[in-house]
């Protein structure tokens, strides 16, 4: 999944995140308004409910103090006349039976002067009533039992009221207030009693405006009933104990405790309305004045307040759970659109993505599941060739290219059914037919239930990156001249080629072949001959080889040829190496025109038969080389293989290689001179020839070491010292009147008279030793004048001029033209000792002899045999007018010392 798509599904998850938290908190902040408002409103009313019960109780504490007070105005009065009676009672004296007509008179008086008043009487100390306001009073009442009386004449009270008390004569309720009276000695003498009708209080309360559902009543201290208005009507008569009304245990306490007035909130028996009581004593009187208003009236307008509140607050709660829901739901809308625009969003970057990841650089084909092909993007049209219309609808198959079989493309089909994957490197046809390779994978996709649906095959031309491989590969293991195999491929075939000689017990052949003279051909026709010459050499070379066998290029004019597992005989082997090396050799030999020239070339050949894995692949190369080296040292184009004698020659030629440079180094040189001399016997001259004083293996030839100074390239440094030598050595003998007419003649190597420098070297040789020059005899060879002849006559010429004289060396083995030998500034031709040894036993020799000193003579040159070893040949010579010899016969080459000590003898 790409970034854009993650960014995309972070903001899609993070939206619905912040819309579910505004949800939240919006319905959080719905609740806690609507808490705040029931709270509000509970406490609103709450508050209000409190104010009017707080109003109510004020209102009926008024009310019930107005009762009290009247209340206990009756008692005042009543009280008042008692008083007043007892004061009489006091000064007259106790009624008589006598006078108790007219105390009744006066009681009547006193009853009229006090309404609420119903009788009065006077009880006397035995509890007899002696006298009474009433008409029709009794005298034999006796209340000498009852708690009232015995309660003044224990001196407990002095005044008292009772509760109601049913009159059994009156057949109703009376409230008594008593009073005590003294005798003339302060004991006891008697009570007076007023006795009150309940119906005074009713009728006064009756007076008073109540309001609805407000009642007043007054009770006894036994929670009867005295008065109530309104009227309890007849169910509730008057002195019927209201049990609900008794004090509860609280009232009682509170009535103990002294506390005169209190709330309280009961249900009337009466009329079954619930009330709040203000209930308030009547002085001490028993009596309780109760105030009572109806809690169902008091609460009617709070509890429509409260309705409507309630309203109101259900209202503003459906209003406000309306507005929730509404934003709710606008915010559901804007959150829906905003998910949708996320998603629209998401699509469209993942749209982008898949057309993106699409048009990429690798080919994408889709198919459905038959393998029909739905779409292919740009980079598959570009790659295969195809547009859209050679494609789409047609089926995959029908692009298969043929490159593969029918198994390959079931085996993928296969993989792919059973993996639901494929990848692998495929050849497919491009609309031009080209083939072409490529990377391709294929993945089946299958819908959630699991069927497939499509095949998404994604394919890179890899058509560069193997032809680059390829290359790279060719680079890295083929000569890029000659298309062969390069060293390090050869190495390889051949490490191979060991491991299975050995594992099938056979044997091999190993040839390195080497142009003979590569380097003139390349120097004098020039290099894109050079190269021409070597590609030619390859594809002849080729055309000789088997496809088993391996030919190289190692080195610039360098070829091997490995040939495998020919045979388990090693002389079979043999013989068939043998048999392609000569096929090689005359391939070479056939000519090729280069640079416009036709030229034939010639090549040496080293062989060595591979037998084993006992040998190394190095082991190998190294015997091969030397076979080669073998086969240039036999003079070229020849074969030779190798055989351990060779290598043990070629060890110790490596060791005398070593041992040069150390002589070079330490001037292990030393002059001989060998004498010649002239038909007297005279000695005319020496020829100064190099012995190599070796530290362990004595004094060495110069045929051993000179070829191989030339091969080392230090003929040009030891051939100096040479002919500084020689000339020190003339330089001396100048001086010496016996020895200056002596002359020597100093060998000059082809190479080094070839060398650039050789004139340069020499003249400063020449000034170094002041030498006499016309004594000095430089001996070149024929074959200096093989190459750059004109070059080499130029140099002689030089010398020449400056008085140097010129010898002829080893003539007669060479092929030179007589008339080019016209042109040189020759002194002298010098008979070589192959001619001069054999010249009485050969015609041959004798007429090679006989000519060259004709020759001499006939180019006017001195003439002079060498190898003189009898006084035959000797003889011989003198009688064909040679009269200057060299040899054994008149002395070995020996040092200065001895040929000074000859010349002194002579
Ligand atoms: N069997 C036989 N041999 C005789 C007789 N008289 C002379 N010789 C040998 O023949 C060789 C003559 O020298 P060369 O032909 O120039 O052949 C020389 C010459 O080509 C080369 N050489 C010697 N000294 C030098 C040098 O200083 N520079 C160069 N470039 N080549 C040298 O080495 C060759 C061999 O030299 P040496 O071994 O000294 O061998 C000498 C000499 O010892 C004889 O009667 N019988």
């Amino acid at each position: 999944m790409s970034v854009t798509s993650i960014d995309a599904n972070d903001d899609v998850l993070k939206a619905k995140h912040k819309y579910r938290q505004q949800r939240r908190y919006v319905v959080a902040l719905y609740l806690l308004a609507l808490f705040a408002m029931v709270v509000l409103f509970g406490w609103l009313m709450s508050e209000q409910y409190e104010q009017e019960i707080t109003a109510a109780e004020s209102r009926i504490t008024a009310r019930s103090n107005v009762v009290n007070e009247w209340a206990k105005g009756v008692f005042a009065q009543s009280g008042q006349a008692l008083f007043g009676l007892a004061e009489l009672l006091a000064l007259q004296g106790m009624p008589e039976a006598g006078n108790a007509q007219a105390l009744h008179r006066s009681l009547e008086n006193l009853t009229l002067y006090i309404p609420m008043v119903d009788e009065i009487a006077v009880l006397g100390s035995e509890g007899r009533m002696l006298a009474s306001g009433s008409d029709d009073y009794n005298a034999n009442v006796d209340i000498s039992e009852t708690q009232f009386f015995n309660a003044f004449k224990q001196g407990r009270q002095r005044e008292l009221v009772t509760p109601l008390y049913w009159s059994e004569s009156e057949q109703q309720f009376y409230l008594y207030h008593g009073r005590g009276l003294d005798g003339p000695n302060g004991d006891f003498a008697g009570v007076v009693i007023a006795r009150i009708v309940p119906r005074v209080f009713a009728d006064a309360l009756h007076q008073m405006h109540v309001y609805e559902g407000e009642s007043i009543a007054l009770i006894d201290s036994e929670s009867k009933l005295i008065a109530r208005h309104p009227s309890p009507g007849e169910q509730f008569p008057i002195g019927l104990n209201i049990a609900s009304t008794q004090p509860s245990q609280d009232e009682a306490r509170k009535l103990e405790s002294g506390e005169t007035a209190w709330s309280l909130r009961a249900v009337s028996p009466i009329d079954g309305r619930e009330r709040l009581f203000r209930m308030q004593r009547v002085g001490d009187y028993p009596m309780l004045a109760i105030v009572g208003v109806d809690l169902q009236q008091l609460l009617a307008g709070w509890r429509q307040r409260a309705l409507v509140l309630t309203l109101v607050m259900c209202a503003l709660a459906l209003l406000g759970a309306w507005g929730v829901r509404h934003y709710l739901n606008r915010l559901a809308l804007a959150h829906q659109l905003q998910q949708r625009i996320l998603e629209r969003e998401q699509a469209r970057a993942e749209a982008q993505i898949s057309a993106a990841a699409f048009q990429t650089h690798l080919g994408i084909l889709i198919t459905d599941a038959e393998g029909f092909i739905l779409k292919v993007n740009d980079t598959f049209k570009r790659i295969t060739g195809y547009d859209d219309a050679d494609v789409i609808g047609k089926n995959l198959r029908k692009f298969s290219s043929d490159h593969h079989n029918t198994l390959f493309y079931r085996r993928l089909w296969k993989r792919l059914v059973k993996t639901g994957n494929w990848e692998g490197e495929i050849w497919n046809q491009r609309k031009n037919g080209e083939l072409f390779p490529e990377w391709l994978t294929v993945s089946a996709v299958y819908n959630p239930s699991n069927v497939l649906t499509h095949y998404v095959a994604t394919m890179s031309d890899i058509s560069e990156r193997k032809a680059a491989e390829q290359e790279i590969h060719q680079l890295a293991f083929y000569d890029p001249l000659t298309g062969l195999a390069n060293r390090r491929l050869f190495m390889d075939r051949m490490g191979a080629a060991i491991k299975e000689l050995h594992r099938h017990q056979r044997c091999g052949a190993l040839l390195f072949v080497d142009i003979d003279n590569f380097k003139q051909i390349n120097d004098t026709l020039g290099h894109y001959a050079g190269d021409q010459l070597l590609q030619s050499v390859a594809r002849r070379m080729s055309q000789m080889l088997r496809d088993t066998d391996t030919l190289a290029r190692l080195g610039s004019d360098e070829f091997a040829v490995l040939i495998e597992g020919v045979d388990s005989s090693h002389a079979q082997t043999i013989q068939l190496a043998e048999r392609i090396a000569y096929k090689l050799l005359a391939t070479l030999n056939t000519p090729i025109v280069l640079a416009e020239e036709s030229v034939i070339v010639s090549g040496s050949i080293g062989v060595t038969i591979m037998v084993s894995n006992e040998h190394s692949v190095d082991d190998y190369l190294q015997q091969v080389d030397m076979a080669l080296f073998q086969a240039k040292s036999n003079g070229r184009h020849g074969v030779c293989f190798f055989d351990p004698t060779m290598q043990a020659a070629l060890l110790a030629h490596v060791k005398l290689e070593a041992d040069l440079r150390q002589a070079q180094e330490n001037r292990q040189w030393i002059l001989y001179y060998q004498p010649q001399v002239d038909h007297l016997g005279t000695i005319t001259g020496v020829e100064a020839l190099l012995r190599w004083q070796h530290p362990e293996r004595g004094m060495v030839s110069p045929g051993e070491f000179i070829p191989l100074l030339e091969s080392m390239e230090l003929i040009n440094d030891v051939g100096e010292w040479v002919l500084e030598s020689a000339c020190c050595q003339l330089a001396r003998w100048a001086q010496n009147p016996l020895l200056r007419e002596l002359t020597i003649s100093v060998n000059i190597s082809p190479l080094q008279f070839r060398d650039e420098d050789f004139l340069s070297r020499v003249e400063r040789v020449f000034a170094r030793t002041q030498v006499p020059l016309y004594r000095l005899k430089l001996e070149v060879t024929e074959s200096l004048f093989v190459e750059a002849r004109d070059e080499a006559r130029e140099k002689m010429l030089a010398l020449k001029a400056q008085g140097v004289r010129f010898a002829l060396d080893d003539f007669g083995t060479g092929y030179s033209s007589l008339a080019y030998l016209a042109q040189l500034p020759l002194d002298q031709l010098k008979i070589d000792q192959s001619f001069v040894h054999q010249v009485l036993e050969s015609q041959a020799n004798a007429a090679i002899v006989e000519s060259t000193i004709a020759l001499a003579k006939s180019l006017n040159l001195e003439v002079i045999a060498e190898g003189v070893e009898t006084e035959a040949q000797q003889a011989w010579l003198l009688s064909h007018g040679c009269h200057a010899y060299q040899g054994y016969l008149f002395g070995r080459p020996v040092t200065v010392e001895a040929i000074e000590e000859l010349m002194s003898v002579h």
